[in-house]
């Protein structure tokens, strides 16, 4: 039996010897398989780590600007898992506050709260109903409040009780309503203009901030040199950077009181006069006002009139009311090595500035936003000596106030920025005259907020893996190479069965 079986054609067919290779065995097709589960295995846990942002909640927050000329209320949003990035907050909605700002309630502080009811309800339909609890709302007072403190310590205390009143009736957070100081004004909106230009994770330059408001006015920037005063200097860290600020905030030098200061002047140099004749107004402009209306402020001594009342006439002259601008500013001393006005430090201006709030307002009204220091100059006369007549008509649905303003507000900006701040023609340029970075407003509302919440870390929080679009392309590549290992296995897998079978046939 043995011999006729050695004789055979097919000696492995032979029975007993017969063995069929089983291609698992094979170390390709082990390898291939490690590679396949090492795969999934990071592909699941890739997942778990970047799948998160897919499922994002929203989180909010509101601020109050309790500004001198009227109120606004922010609503904010993020992601709830990014909260501590940079550039995650954007501004969802913004309302206006019928009415004036909350300090010309001072004889009716309950009618301060009561403005805010219309803004609040609206904020109780942006904000989804399960968030209102742990929505924080701040209200932050600015000059006019800070002016009426001056004035009338216990009627400024009415009015903020009757607004944390008003806004303790809502199913939001409360975190308090206060008085911010000039120094937060300055350096939250330099938070603000860096936050939403995404320039405190770079090593990048910042950029500084302007902001004009009616009361006061505000200047913050990194300096090139050494802060001499304390008050003026701001340090902190942010995202692992560490800062150093000059920040000043000049109290009576926003737009509305430096025109009280300007009328103010100009009325005690005609006293018995009942004609204040105005080069910051258009020709033919004639309003008749109460002496009253011009010295109602802190800013100014009062000046006692012959009348009552005055006309204001307007002459149309920008290089005169330029010149009577200038004496608002007191440039006759300064304690330091160099200052701007009033005996304020002020290092020289460096870098970029983005300037908002009026000073916007008014250069964009006046199409001013990027001409030269000569060019805005030349443009401006030429708008000052425009006929009242002729500026109602071709602007018939301008406030009337705003628009007889214009000439006197731009010129008095040109003159801040040039006597006061020493912006000169060749960087007049780097002021770039904004009002909103992405969907945001550039103000100090988005900077507090982020502060009192804790949301701009002293050090770099952690980032995920990968941005998400690379994190998407990933994905594709790594499911499209183990889809063409799986087949290539398969391939091989078929083959060595293959072969097996033929070699058992
Ligand atoms: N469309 C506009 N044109 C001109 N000025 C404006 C416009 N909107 C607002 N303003 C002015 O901007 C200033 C805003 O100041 P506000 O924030 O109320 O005061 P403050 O910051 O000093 O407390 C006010 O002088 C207001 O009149
Ligand atoms: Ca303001």
């Amino acid at each position: 039996m043995n011999q006729s079986s050695s004789q055979t054609a097919f000696p492995q067919a032979e029975e007993g010897k017969v063995k069929v290779k089983n291609p698992w065995y094979r170390p390709v097709v082990i390898f291939l398989a490690a590679v396949i589960t090492m795969g999934i295995i990071i592909m699941v846990a890739i997942s778990v780590v970047q799948y998160k942002p897919l499922h994002q909640k929203y989180k909010y927050g509101i601020v109050l600007d309790a500004g001198s000329s009227h109120t606004s209320v922010f609503i904010y949003e993020w992601p709830a898992e990014k909260e501590n990035n940079t550039g995650m907050v954007r501004q969802k909605h913004t309302c206006n506050v019928k009415g004036k700002g909350i300090s010309s309630y001072s004889n009716n502080p309950k009618g301060a709260g009561a403005s805010l009811q219309e803004c609040m309800q609206e904020a109780k339909q942006k904000i989804p109903t399960h968030r209102h609890h742990e929505t924080p709302v701040y209200l932050g007072a600015t000059a006019g409040m800070r002016l009426l403190k001056m004035e009338n310590e216990e009627a400024s205390e009415n009015v903020l009780d009757s607004v944390a009143h008003s806004l303790k009736g809502y199913p939001f957070s409360y975190q308090g309503a206060r008085i911010i100081t000039g120094q937060e004004e300055g350096a939250f909106g330099w938070i603000t203009v860096n936050y939403l230009s995404e320039n405190l994770r770079k090593p990048t330059g910042t950029l500084g901030a302007l902001d004009l408001g009616g009361a006061s006015t505000q200047i913050t920037f990194v300096p090139q040199q050494e802060i001499e005063s304390h008050d003026n200097s701001i340090n902190f860290r942010l995202y692992g950077n560490d800062y150093h600020l000059y920040t000043h905030s000049f109290l009576c030098y926003g737009k509305d009181q430096v025109l009280k200061l300007s009328m103010g002047k100009k009325l005690e140099s005609t006293l018995k006069d009942d004609v204040l004749r105005d080069p910051c107004f258009h020709p033919g402009f004639n309003f008749t006002r109460t002496v009253q209306s011009v010295f109602n402020t802190p800013c100014m001594k009062e000046v006692k009139m012959a009348n009552e009342n005055f006309f204001h006439l307007g002459l149309g002259d920008w290089s005169q009311c330029q010149q009577s601008i200038r004496k608002v500013f007191n440039t006759s001393f300064c304690p330091y090595s160099r200052c701007s006005f009033n005996g304020v430090f002020q290092p020289s201006v460096d870098g970029d500035f983005g300037a908002f709030s009026a000073f916007f307002f008014v250069m964009d009204f006046l199409n001013l936003t990027s001409d030269t220091l000569a060019g805005t100059k030349q443009k401006l006369a030429t708008y000052c000596s425009t006929p009242w007549k002729k500026m109602t008509e071709n602007h018939p649905n301008t406030k009337e106030k705003y628009l007889s303003e214009y000439c006197f507000s731009a010129t008095y900006i040109l003159t801040l920025l040039e006597d006061g701040y020493k912006f000169t023609s060749d960087n007049w340029k780097d002021i770039r005259f904004i009002k909103k970075i992405g969907d945001s407003d550039a103000g100090w509302t988005l900077g507090y907020m982020l502060n009192m919440t804790n949301m701009i870390p002293a050090e770099a929080p952690d980032t995920p893996l990968m941005p998400y679009g690379g994190y998407v392309t990933f994905m594709l590549l790594f499911s499209l190479l183990i889809l063409l290992l799986l087949l290539l296995a398969y391939m091989y897998f078929r083959r060595s069965t293959r072969t097996a079978q033929k070699d058992i046939i």
